[in-house]
């Protein structure tokens, strides 16, 4: 089972995907970030890529795509806020 992230693991944890882009959700404890690709099917493929992931980690995301766009929220549902398994699944996401 999941744990919400404490404080300092928020400081420690989510300070590096700021950087790289992601930013909270306004009003809820999870973070979103656009991935912009240059086709459907990059964008698809990366998709495909990522749910692989998600699967693996029993972990999945919210996430919108229309042609090249994806706009993902990531949320730990069972814990109502961010857990580490946002950021591992943000993380994996930002490399693929
Ligand atoms: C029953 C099942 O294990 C749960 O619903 C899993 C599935 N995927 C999940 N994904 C996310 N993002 N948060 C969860 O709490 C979650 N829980």
């Amino acid at each position: 089972m999941s744990e919400k992230l404490s404080d300092a693991a928020r400081d420690a944890m989510l300070g590096p995907l700021f950087e790289t882009g992601w930013e909270m959700v306004d009003g809820r404890d999870a973070i979103r970030k656009t991935f912009k690709f240059d086709s459907f099917i990059s964008a698809m493929g990366w998709m495909t890529q990522a749910a692989i992931w998600a699967e693996k980690w029993n972990h999945h995301p919210e996430w919108f795509n229309v042609y090249s766009k994806v706009d993902v929220v990531l949320t730990t549902h069972d814990v109502a806020g961010l857990s580490a398994l946002d950021v591992k699944l943000a993380r994996k996401m930002d490399s693929i």
